[in-house]
């Protein structure tokens, strides 16, 4: 199983370090613009493989596609990052260039790749990767629901005193500070629901909080988040690396799922050797229907400045 992840910086190298860590693939290719930064990131993580013990190569390159040849999957994190008071979507005018020559670059050399798309604003992204690349819908992916599922549990967690292990939830949507729709009426600990811990104002500041993950990390980092986004990544790609047939929320094509066309958008998917083997319907209330709807509005807007 070889694996390539495009940008080298905070994402991308924790993503190649999330999957050599969990050790399921053999060789794992980071590539980076910025001469000598992909080969320095590749060495300085081959330096835990004796501490971590784990047995997966990585290598690094400099711009050169050629090492990421025969990849299985490839994951796209090379991009701006977002700065405090920014949105993800004013991030377009520079990573839709950018996100553009990576995917037809890494279809060149990997006819059957599956992408995993990550650089913001994620879902515009994830729908500009479909429209250069021309792959079946089945193997672009679009990070964003895993992460902001991660998170949606980590506030659960909090405000009910429990532990994560004990806590289930899923955030579908856009990857957006407005467009997230966390599914709280499904949350549950050790499968009841939520609902039976704690008040509905405490449950909505849950989703709030939720809803603003990235952003709170953001004003304290100075940079959006790594750990998390690398972890979640890392999780699909194992996924799919070892036919898990596991659900996470990502964003995919959609052709009428969810009353939705022609925009990718964060839907339960369940992801196997194939990449997405299957939009899962699940049901939604009146309020998650139309919150779903709006979230849709805003990703067609940003889609609508892409020039393609
Ligand atoms: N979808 C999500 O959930 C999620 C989570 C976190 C970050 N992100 C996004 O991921 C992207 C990367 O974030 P980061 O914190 O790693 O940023 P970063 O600045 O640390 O790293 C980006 C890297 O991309 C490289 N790069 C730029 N253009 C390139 C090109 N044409 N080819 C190859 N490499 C190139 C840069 O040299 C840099 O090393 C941002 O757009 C950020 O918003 C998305
Ligand atoms: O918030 C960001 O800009 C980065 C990423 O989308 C995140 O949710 O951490």
């Amino acid at each position: 199983m070889k694996v390539t992840v495009v940008g080298a910086g905070a994402v991308g190298a924790s993503c190649a370090e999330y999957i050599a860590i969990k050790n399921f693939a053999s060789e794992v290719v980071v590539l980076d613009i910025k001469e000598g930064y992909a080969e320095g990131k590749a060495m300085d993580l081959m330096q835990t493989a004796s501490l971590n013990g784990f047995d997966t190569k990585i290598t690094g390159t400099t711009n050169d596609y050629s090492k990421t040849a025969g990849s299985d999957i490839a994951v796209i994190t090379s991009g701006i990052p977002r700065k405090p008071g920014m949105t993800r979507e004013e991030l377009i005018g520079i990573n839709a260039g950018i996100v553009k020559t990576v995917a037809m670059s890494l279809i060149k050399h990997s006819p059957k790749v599956i992408l995993i798309v990550v650089s913001n604003p994620m879902d515009t992204m994830t729908y500009l990767a479909h429209k250069v690349t021309g792959l079946p819908k089945n193997k672009i992916i679009g990070m964003g629901g895993a992460l902001d599922s991660a998170r949606f549990k980590y506030r659960l967690a909090e405000a009910l005193d429990a532990p994560i292990s004990d806590i289930d939830g899923m955030v579908i949507g856009g990857h957006s500070d407005t467009g997230m729709v966390p599914l709280a009426s499904h949350a549950t600990r050790n499968s009841i629901k939520v609902t039976e811990f704690i008040g509905k104002d405490r449950l909505e500041q849950v989703v709030e909080d939720t809803k603003v993950g990235g952003a709170t990390l953001t004003k304290l980092l100075g940079t959006s988040a790594w750990y998390a986004p690398g972890a979640a990544v890392s999780s699909l790609v194992q996924a799919i690396a070892c036919d898990q047939k596991k659900m996470f929320p990502c964003s995919t094509l959609l052709n009428g799922e969810y009353g939705l066309k022609d925009i990718c958008i964060g839907v339960p998917v369940i992801l196997g050797k194939n990449g997405i083997e299957k939009i899962v319907d699940i049901p939604l209330s009146d309020e998650e229907k139309t919150k779903m709807q709006e979230s849709a509005k805003g990703v067609a807007n940003t889609n609508a400045l892409l020039e393609v």
